[in-house]
């Protein structure tokens, strides 16, 4: 049996739609180790906030295995659900539609502690109220304001704030900084950085955009209509990626030497449905190595060794017609 932290197995989401079933999530299998982060990225519609949102049972899965400290999350009884909501929070992308905007930063970041009744002392909630947002680096001259009166970043430290307040283990961050000024953006991170340090947080961070997880994850999964195309130790998909999706994702992102200028690659072609997708390669109709093969069945994940699995037929045979 595996030690593993998280653990997941086939997992999947369909969601019903008038033409058919809609396979937002395909099948996923992956593991995080304690204290550590996985990134998931991919395009808008790929599935990574379904992934996210099934992770913290927002979302019950259609089939599949959710496996937290050896425990399957999908079975439990409602009394152990209550506890393993504790453990597990999200911070989402957009504060400000999160936060409500009628609610004081006091409100906002005492509202969990009320709603799970963890102090009977008013002292001591209030005394806890300061002590998040001191952690999350929000000056107390804030405690009476209205998210209005805040910017982008610190309304996300409020959004930090409340994720933290019931001290859980694993939280998942979906596009935590993408709304947020680029300046703001590596104040978030490095405060996200610094609290996993610190309280040993086990995080899953999604993003359309692979050059913020860069420095942020050990592994990166990516995600194509459902399904995890490529998933390897973060060093080694940035410098060998193997799947021609990731090597596109890869390309978009800008270089400030220009002297490495590289060469971006054009995804063209349409992109597949998800509903009641066919036998094939999610990613045949926009790559341009696309065989017949790839066209009329789907292929399985090849294991790459130290941690790299890619989910393509011509994955050895691209490689060695690398230049
Ligand atoms: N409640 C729902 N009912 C029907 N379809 C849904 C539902 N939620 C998500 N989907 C569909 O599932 C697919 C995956 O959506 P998801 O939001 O997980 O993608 P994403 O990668 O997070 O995209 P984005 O970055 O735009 O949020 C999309 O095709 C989406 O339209």
């Amino acid at each position: 049996m595996s030690n593993a932290y998280i653990e997941v197995k086939n997992l999947k989401k369909y969601f019903q739609t008038p033409t058919g079933n809609l396979h937002a999530v395909d099948g996923l299998d992956f593991s995080i180790a304690k204290g550590k982060t996985i990134g998931v990225v991919g395009e808008s519609g790929c599935g990574k906030s379904t992934t996210g949102r099934l992770m913290t049972m927002l979302l019950e899965p259609t089939e599949g295995e959710i496996l937290f400290n050896g425990t399957d999350v999908t079975k439990l009884s409602h009394k152990g659900m209550a506890e393993y909501r504790k453990k597990i929070q999200i911070i989402f992308q957009d504060p400000f539609s999160s936060l409500n905007p009628r609610k004081t930063v006091f409100h906002s970041i005492v509202e969990p502690l009320d709603i799970h009744r963890v102090y009977r002392d008013k002292a001591e909630k209030e005394n806890r109220v300061y002590e998040l947002m001191e952690l999350v680096g929000l000056s107390e001259r804030f405690v009476n304001s209205y998210p209005h009166e805040l910017d982008g970043g610190r309304r996300q430290r409020i959004g930090i704030a409340r994720a933290l307040a019931l001290s859980p283990e694993f939280i998942v961050c979906d596009e935590p900084v993408s709304a947020l000024d680029v300046s703001i953006q590596a104040q978030i991170l490095n405060l996200l950085k610094r609290l996993q340090l610190q309280f040993g947080y086990t995080y899953m961070f999604i993003t359309h955009d692979l050059s913020v997880v860069k420095h942020f994850t050990e592994e990166i999964m990516v995600m194509y209509l459902g399904q995890v195309v490529e998933k390897a130790p973060v060093k080694q998909l940035f410098a060998n990626p193997r799947h021609p999706y990731t090597k596109a994702l890869l390309s978009a992102i800008p270089v400030p030497n220009l002297k490495k200028k590289k060469e971006r690659i054009l995804l063209q072609g349409e992109i597949t449905s998800p509903i009641n997708p066919k036998n094939e390669c999610r990613f045949a109709a926009r790559c341009s190595f696309a065989t017949d093969e790839c066209r009329s069945s789907t292929p399985e994940i090849t294991d790459l060794g130290g941690g790299h699995t890619v989910r393509c037929f011509r994955v050895h045979e691209l490689e060695e017609m690398r230049p």
